[in-house]
């Protein structure tokens, strides 16, 4: 997959692209993370790529010519179709099955926002997509750039070993949020670990994690639990749980 990102900090998305799960990814020629700075598409001597909103107010805008030259230039870099995301608060909410969509393209170029956005005109031509990562505003579309990177990098085959796909299973697979974890020791000021993580009984394991990862998605996030979606079993953990905690 090729992620080609636009923006006039690309050395922040190149840097952040290079460590951790994405930057293995990259090692693995499973991913390729290319910055490009609309500052080296601005013409004339002070190479400018912003300028005074018209109608007044405060900050600057994006100007058309620089991000028009450079979003060319990334999408003629490989010969396949690039649809362009732009990073905003005025953006659909990112979500996992957003991520999986994502994570299933080809490739894929994001532009980057500073100041107060970009020339309006930019986005009606160029952007097939808003995506915001929360109700948040942030100084620059650089960190959710590099959001989006992360969460559709660990999901290309072969980004992660088997330790750390078990995350796969829980949240990211079925929409509910993830069960407690426990590791040594198992006797602690802090608390024991739950007698059923250390019984060897899988199946029992396996049915104790649902009803955690059910209950916590109820008590917590309600609004992920779609009670049609869940099955008869897991309509009956949660119904135990919920009986356990308002015992
Ligand atoms: C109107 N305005 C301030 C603005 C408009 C566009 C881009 C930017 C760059 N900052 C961003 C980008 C994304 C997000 C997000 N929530 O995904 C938060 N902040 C700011």
């Amino acid at each position: 997959m090729r992620i080609d990102v636009v923006s006039l900090f690309p050395e922040f998305i190149a840097q952040s692209a290079a460590v951790g799960v994405v930057g293995r990814a990259q090692q693995r020629d499973l991913l390729d993370v290319h910055g490009w700075n609309p500052r080296d598409y601005a013409q004339g001597g002070y190479r400018r790529v912003d300028d005074r909103p018209f109608g007044g107010g405060p900050g600057m805008v994006m100007m058309i010519e620089p991000l028009q030259a450079c979003l060319r230039a990334a999408r003629e870099a490989d010969a396949r179709p690039a649809p362009v995301f732009y990073l905003s608060p005025q953006g659909a909410p990112l979500t996992q099955t957003r991520v999986r969509q994502l994570a299933a393209m080809p490739r894929f170029i994001l532009l980057c926002g500073r100041y107060e956005g970009v020339d309006e005109r930019v986005l009606a031509a160029e952007v097939d997509a808003e995506i915001s990562i929360g109700d948040y505003v942030l100084s620059g579309g650089e960190l959710a750039a590099a959001v989006v990177i992360d969460a559709v990098a660990r999901l290309q085959d072969g980004a992660l070993n088997d330790a750390e796909s078990a995350v796969q299973d829980s949240f990211e697979g079925d929409g509910l949020l993830d069960c407690p974890h426990y590791t040594h020791p198992a006797s602690h000021p802090l608390g024991e670990v739950p007698a059923v993580l250390r019984s060897g009984d899988h199946a029992a394991i396996a049915r104790w994690r649902r009803m955690q990862a059910l209950g916590r998605t109820w008590l917590r996030r309600p609004d992920l639990l779609d009670e049609a979606a869940l099955s008869k079993a897991d309509a009956q953990l949660l119904a135990q749980f919920r009986r356990e905690h308002d015992a």
